[in-house]
């Protein structure tokens, strides 16, 4: 690359042995050393390593793998997995159960907390390799400067980021993310976002220094002439030899992994902390409810308490972790494997479901972000070659001077067009020399080159281009038909603004220029956009056309069936960003309707809540603006996601619930994204969605199908209570038997959703509200089906055929039984999609329910558990008779309810 080979020109320090190495990695050292010590000590020149010397470097300080934390042995996970809210309260239980001396009870509860914190914890482990392996699928790449050779020219590569060693001579550009510890060379309008590293969420400025500042506390975080490993370029460019690599870098040192973006606070989280809330309550309740029906009947006992324990271990739920997890991690590997989505945070699939909101940003997500020139124009409006070569000038000089990795795209467009950066066709091989460049930013949104022309000696030249509202504030006088200059008066300003809004409407990206010729010998010391970027002379625009992306307004209409609103949120100019949406399919509303970021300024949270619920477009915005319009969204209870490739992204996509990111986006925001599109074509968003869905309902049937038919036991348990002279069921029972349920229950996870053709779609989030409802009725269901069967046993009870069977067991027995077919039922019938085409785990389930309640009461374990093995021949008939009743009602009720089984 051009720019890579000009400043090899330049002289570079010659590698030279020092006796004694200093040591560059310690924080000490490096805030004392110049630039040259630190090239020396690395033994390394601007003009970076040789390829020989750099592979015998990797293998001496091995690869530059970002510092993780020790991924947690088995026993650490295992014990993380008793936090959580159904294993410590179960653990509580177990304890009163032991105070009472309830052993039984207490064991079986120590059972089923190991049981469900192993298979969480294995789960766990699965999810964690699968997104592992996910990550690295998405790595990333540093751009260095490095010399095929010893003698030989450096060329500027891309390298995977593992691949660095000390003494590296990296480039970087906005987006990318800074690879190592790097000390800067140069630094061009260097702006780094490190928020982890100083808790500043704004960009710190970071400029090259022959000396370094002497630091008050040699904290490194806050040298400038430092970029860190884990920050992100934010603006500008620089060029830094690495200092530190994986293990010996600043974070790695601090034994902390290098930050993600914090998981907390999601759609996710705080639905299934309400849920787990919620059940716990209820739980709590129906215990005390039956320890105070006993005692008010009976007087106080002591054997109540462990049958009040049984009664809330059977409500809870304990197996929802296992399930939440395997579904997650099965969903996410479904979605890398068909569709080629990475989802890089598990709970992310959840909230992709949730999503109601989809901001997105314009250029590089629905367009292509591959512009290619449509033409270049005077103010007045007439095709001017001349404006597109000062376009080319400033684009060819911000590259050069600011060593920018890679061009934008807007830029390589101009250059691919103008040509070398000259004005004048007659003497293309470059007769200007570039004295300083302010590279472009997306707050400024301008580019500024100043340059000198041998026909105007004594003179800068200063050539600005960028957005036409923020340029033509900077210009005070505007070329002439004639080619003269004249004053830029209102009445002009206003025509040259409907001269650019007629371009932009036809879907044009447009670019002012403008340029000031002033006298100066020496290059600008300290060059400001303040001191450089004012009283110019407009020379026209450049016109760009950008291809929308493939698949983009297919995606969008998908997204509009799946009832989610989407929003576009761009930096561009209002109507180029309302006629991409109209072309697009996406309706921007009436002309003027689209709002300018400048604008959201002026309205305080509710009111941009307001206005951004009924809003398509947000045009003109900055990163600051498109993240708070996801923030008001998010506020406002509407789970948002953010779709976007660029820098001026990042802030979006980390204010959103879930941050998307198309194919090619820049590094940083890949890396900060929770779900990455690793296909070409944005459809995958609306699948991604679809699986984020099936998940949560797999959920949520395995929530609904657990708690009607636990809720059902219980008040059956509690009116058997009230009608009996002994305990319907032992606390012991009730555990085995939840046991047995709880194992069924995990085929939950393997659960997959069938399409759902012509159903009413939308958006799924866990809420407790939307199936207790359900779970009311099938649970009042599952009592009366209870009900009936004790009533069967006690008409067989008092034949007289059933004199001298043991009554209690015999009862015990027969509810056991019962229990656990109705359990089979309702897992095979209340399941959303066709019983018949149930998938292989949960057939298996069903069949195991079904064979243990028929035949353990048969075995030899019968008697341990107080369930007798002479169940009179009688009962089975009549239970046949009340699961069939049961199965009809069920069948009945869930026709009536379609509704409320397949959606939530
Ligand atoms: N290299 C550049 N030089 C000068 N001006 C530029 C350059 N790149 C972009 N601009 C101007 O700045 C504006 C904002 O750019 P920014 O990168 O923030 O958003 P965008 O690329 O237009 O859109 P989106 O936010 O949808 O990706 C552009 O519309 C353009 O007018
Ligand atoms: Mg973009």
């Amino acid at each position: 690359m051009a720019w890579g080979s000009e400043a090899s020109a330049r002289p570079a320090a010659p590698p030279q042995l020092t006796a004694a190495r200093p040591d560059t990695t310690d924080p000490a050292v490096l805030s004392r050393l110049t630039t040259l010590e630190v090239l020396r000590a690395l033994e390394t020149s601007p003009r970076g390593l040789d390829e020989p010397r750099a592979q015998r470097l990797l293998e001496r300080y091995g690869e530059n793998t970002p510092p993780t934390a020790h991924p947690p042995g088995r026993l650490r996970r295992f014990a993380r997995s008793l936090r959580d809210p159904f294993s410590a309260v179960l653990l509580v239980l177990g304890v009163v159960s032991a105070a009472v001396s309830a052993w039984a009870t207490a064991a079986v509860i120590t059972v089923l907390v190991v049981i469900s914190c192993v298979l969480r914890s294995a789960g766990e482990h699965r999810a964690e390799r699968a997104a592992a392996g996910l990550r690295e699928l998405v790595a990333a790449t540093a751009t260095v400067r490095r010399r095929p050779a010893p003698g030989a020219e450096p060329r500027v590569r891309e390298l995977p980021v593992d691949q660095l060693v000390p003494g590296d001579v990296v480039l970087l550009g906005p987006g990318d993310v800074v690879p190592a510890d790097v000390r800067l060379l140069r630094a061009t309008g260097l702006t780094v976002h490190q928020p982890a590293l100083t808790g500043e969420s704004a960009p710190v400025t970071r400029n090259a220094r022959d000396t370094p500042d002497a630091p008050p506390s040699g904290d490194l975080p806050g040298q400038r002439h430092l970029c860190l490993q884990g920050g992100s370029v934010a603006t500008g460019s620089g060029t830094g030899v690495v200092v530190a690599t994986g293990a010996g870098t600043f974070w790695a040192r601090q034994s902390r992994p290098v930050p993600r973006r914090t998981t907390g606070g999601t759609v996710f989280h705080q639905a299934l902390g309400g849920v787990s809330w919620t059940l716990i309550r209820l739980m709590l309740c129906a215990a005390a409810l039956v320890l105070a029906a006993h005692t008010v009947l009976r007087g106080p006992a002591l054997d109540t308490v462990p049958l009040a324990v049984a009664v809330a271990v059977a409500l809870t739920p304990e197996m929802l972790p296992v399930v939440v997890n395997v579904s997650l991690a099965r969903g996410a590997v479904r979605l890398a494997r068909e569709h080629a989505v990475m989802v890089r945070r598990l709970p992310a699939l959840h909230d992709l479901g949730a999503m109601e909101v989809l901001c997105t940003d314009k250029t590089g997500t629905l367009t292509r972000d591959r512009p290619v020139l449509h033409s270049a124009l005077d103010p007045w409006g007439r095709p001017d070659p001349e404006v597109l070569g000062w376009a080319a000038v400033n684009a060819h000089w911000t590259l050069h001077l600011a060593e920018l990795p890679a061009p934008d795209p807007l830029d390589e467009a101009i250059l691919r067009a103008g040509g070398p950066g000259d004005p004048d066709p007659g003497d293309p091989c470059g007769r200007l020399t570039g004295l300083a460049a302010l590279p472009f930013d997306p707050v400024r949104r301008r580019a500024t080159a100043v340059v000198r022309e041998p026909d105007h000696p004594g003179t800068h030249t200063v050539v600005v281009k960028g957005a036409v509202e923020e340029v033509l504030p900077c210009c005070t006088r505007l070329r002439t038909e004639a080619g003269g200059e004249r004053a830029l008066d209102e009445a002009r300003r206003l025509e040259v603004l409907a001269l650019a809004e007629r371009q932009a409407s036809a879907g044009l990206r447009l670019l002012a220029v403008a340029m000031a010729r002033r006298p100066g010998r020496t290059v600008p010391a300290g060059l400001t956009p303040d001191s450089a970027e004012r009283e110019l002379t407009l020379l026209g625009f450049v016109a760009l056309r950008d291809e929308l992306a493939p698949g983009a307004a297919e995606a969008l209409s998908a997204l509009a069936r799946q009832g989610i609103a989407v929003k576009v949120l761009t930096g561009d100019h209002p109507a180029t960003a309302a006629r991409a949406c109209r072309d697009l399919g996406l309706d921007p509303g009436p002309p003027g309707t689209v709002v300018t970021g400048a604008h959201t300024e002026t309205l305080d949270d509710a009111e941009l809540a307001e206005l951004a619920a009924t809003r398509t477009v947000f045009a003109r915005c900055t990163p600051a603006h498109k993240a708070r319009v996801v923030e008001v969204l998010r506020a406002a209870g509407r789970p948002t996601g953010f779709l976007g490739d660029g820098v001026n992204d990042l802030p979006a996509l980390h204010a959103a619930d879930v941050g998307i990111c198309p194919l090619g986006a820049a590094d940083v925001t890949r890396a900060g994204a929770d779900v990455v599109l690793a296909g070409k074509d944005l459809t995958a968003i609306g699948r991604a969605v679809t699986c984020g869905r099936d998940t949560t309902r797999n959920i949520t049937t395995y929530l609904r199908v657990v708690l009607s038919s636990n809720l059902g036991n219980v008040i059956a348990m509690m009116v058997a209570g009230l009608l009996l002279p002994f305990l319907p069921m032992l606390p012991l029972q009730v555990l085995v038997q939840n046991l047995c349920f709880d194992a069924a229950q995990l085929a939950f996870a393997f659960d997959r959703a069938e399409p759902r053709a012509g159903a009413r779609d939308g958006p799924t989030v866990l809420r407790p509200r939307a199936f207790t409802a359900f779970v009311l009725r099938f649970g009042a269901l599952n009592a009366a089906a209870d009900l009936g069967t004790f009533a069967a046993l006690g008409w067989l009870l008092s034949l007289p055929s059933a004199a001298g069977l043991d009554t209690h067991a015999v009862f015990h027995a027969g509810w056991f039984t019962e229990n656990l077919l109705t359990q089979a039922l309702v897992i095979w019938l209340l399941r959303p999609g066709s019983a018949r085409r149930m998938p292989p785990p949960l057939v298996a389930a069903v069949a195991g329910l079904t064979a243990i309640g028929l035949l353990l009461p048969l075995s030899p374990l019968a008697p341990a558990l107080g369930l007798t093995a002479t169940l009179p021949g009688a009962y089975y008939p009549l239970l046949g008779v009340v699961l069939v009743v049961y199965a009809g009602a069920l069948g009945f009720i869930r026709a009536r309810y379609r509704g409320a089984i397949s959606i939530l």
